[in-house]
């Protein structure tokens, strides 16, 4: 089975270096003139997935957006799932969770198992009950050919507070994080399957991203502020291996499904040139 690290390099080879995100605000679906229901939230996600699902490297739909509908919301989440993959596009589900263990092994079955209606190509997860806890989701991704991408250094700017805490040892805790997670991506060829997530907001900060072989999701570009000029100061020789990930910046254009075409060509063309 091919792995994670090496259907995502295909498919940037191939697409180009880009994630665009699924995040149905409220004020987006007013926006586009649909309904704050979960027949807007459907026509908004059916509208990505038909403006982008065979053309963008990555799709990252943000499960909050799609929860706050319960259950039918959840159904609209599976739905589009399952769209977004037989277009083509690898999906990296955004539901950011982290637990003891054995509760870890829950969100795994849920999320990473190919059984599971919610079954994605990767997911997000938060390291901060210690990396890990995080093993069962790296477990079941590996079996499954999925990738995890694990919280770094976060484009908010509440982050640093705990992200950069230096730790006894002289380290801060993002860079342990990083440190743990280059670990267990060494050998992999040509990238490991466990990713970070490392804000394209926090300019330069010190931290040693060279040794960690995993794909490096790169939020915050455009709503929050950040362009893809800022990247080289966040990443400098890592750049190869980072994903900018755009939500609203694209998500603007629409509901024009030519109109979300040319944002998300707007922006992987402007990326392609920033990370050289
Ligand atoms: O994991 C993420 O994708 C993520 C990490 C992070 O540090 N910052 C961040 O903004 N995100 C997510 O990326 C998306 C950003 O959306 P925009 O600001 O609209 O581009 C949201 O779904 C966030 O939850």
């Amino acid at each position: 089975m091919e792995t994670f690290g090496k259907r995502l390099s295909d498919i940037i080879e191939k697409r180009g270096p880009l994630c665009v995100g699924i995040d149905p605000h409220a004020a987006l679906l007013s926006r586009w003139g649909f309904s704050d229901d979960v027949a807007g939230l459907e026509r908004f996600a059916r509208t990505v997935v038909d403006a982008l699902a065979d053309r963008v490297a990555v799709v990252k739909p943000q499960s909050a957006f799609f929860e706050r509908f319960g259950s039918r919301g959840i159904g609209v989440l599976e739905s589009t799932i399952r769209q977004l993959r037989e277009a083509g596009a690898l999906v990296l589900l955004d539901v950011k969770r982290g637990d003891i263990g054995s509760t870890m092994a829950a969100y795994a079955s849920a999320y990473l198992d190919p059984a599971s209606s919610l079954s994605a190509d990767a997911i997000t997860v938060s390291p901060y009950l210690g990396v890990g806890s995080l093993q069962p989701a790296f477990d079941l991704a590996a079996a499954n050919g999925a990738g995890v991408f694990v919280l770094a250094l976060t484009s908010n700017p509440e982050g640093a507070s705990v992200q950069h805490a230096v730790g006894a040892d002289g380290r801060t805790v993002a860079q342990t994080v990083i440190d743990e997670i280059s670990q267990l991506n060494k050998g992999a060829v040509p990238l490991g399957s466990i990713g970070l997530v490392v804000g394209a907001t926090i300019g330069r900060t010190g931290h040693e991203l060279s040794e960690v072989n995993g794909p490096l999701l790169a939020p915050g570009l455009g709503a929050q502020g950040a362009t893809p000029s800022d990247l080289r100061a966040v990443f400098g020789e890592s750049l190869r291996n980072v994903l900018p990930s755009y939500s609203r910046e694209v998500l603007n254009a629409g509901p024009s499904v030519s109109a979300l075409r040319a944002a998300a060509e707007r922006a992987v063309d402007e990326c392609r040139a920033a990370l050289g």
